[in-house]
């Protein structure tokens, strides 16, 4: 683990960002709360989820064993596969509220990105907040609310997932939704005061509030979206698009993301 001190760690300021698992351990030293935005798919699943009151307990794709025991010790199920019936890595695969009625426990989603960060950073000490666009105004003012609460300066790092490359591997596809959402999200907290950014959060906040009109489009043509649009997930890409269209602000608790 990286110290404080250490120069990727953007320790002086109050808002930092950097990409993937290893660029979380670069800027946690030191930090009250964690928002991991993976727009597509991760993040935005775990806020449609959260608003139809399904909880989502967040595992690292590729170990289906390990997932299975999870979902037996806290008396939930599985995610499918996208596109399946019942809940999935799809976002809109959580419209059917109703369909989870019977759900005594969380959804284990396994995901290779933001899944497999949230579920890194549990039992670290610090709060983690699944952070989307639909959600980006949501999560600042919950940020400013607790900084309220605990009446000190509040340390954020805000973590994009990107895409791993491989599963083996931990080189990173960078992802613009994610860009443009952790930007968003940075953006939201300056606008409400909490704006000692680091180099790396006002760049991402900048592409942000250049592209702010063009957000939807931009998405909609990323490699990312592209890729689902293909395998027919054209609504996934449209619902992770909606801005601060969602109130719910998932926090992670005992392993499980709950608004
Ligand atoms: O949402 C997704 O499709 C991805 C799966 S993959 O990386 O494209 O295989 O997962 P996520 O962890 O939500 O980015």
């Amino acid at each position: 683990m990286s110290d404080s001190s250490a120069p990727f760690g953007q320790a002086k300021y109050q808002v930092r960002f950097d990409w993937g698992a290893a660029g979380a351990e670069r800027i946690l030293p030191g930090a009250h709360v964690a928002v991991v935005v993976d727009v597509l798919s991760f993040t935005t699943a775990v806020v449609a989820a959260a608003e139809r009151g399904v909880p989502v307990a967040p595992w690292p794709a590729g170990d289906a064993a390990g997932a299975a025991a999870l979902a037996r010790r806290l008396g939930g199920v599985v995610a499918g596969r996208r596109g399946e019936p019942g809940p999935s890595l799809s976002p809109t695969s959580f419209a059917g509220a109703e369909a989870f009625d019977e759900l005594d426990g969380p959804v284990v989603i396994p995901s290779p990105n933001g899944g497999a960060i949230a579920a890194g950073l549990a039992e670290r000490g610090l709060v983690v907040l699944a952070g989307a666009l639909r959600n980006r105004t949501a999560v600042a003012e919950w940020i400013l609310a607790l900084q309220s609460e605990r009446g000190e300066r509040t340390i954020v790092a805000i973590v994009a997932a990107g895409e791993r490359v491989t599963s083996a591997s931990e080189a990173i596809r960078f992802a613009i939704e994610d860009q443009l959402a952790a930007g968003a999200i940075v953006d939201a907290l300056v606008g409400l005061g909490i704006d000692h950014t680091s180099p790396e959060a006002a760049v991402a906040c900048a592409a942000f509030e250049g592209l702010r009109h063009a957000t939807t489009h931009l998405i909609g043509a990323s490699g990312s979206a592209v890729e689902l649009v293909e395998g027919g997930f054209r609504g996934d890409v449209r619902f992770a698009s909606e801005r601060d269209a969602s109130r719910v602000v998932p926090e992670l608790r005992d392993g499980v993301f709950r608004a």
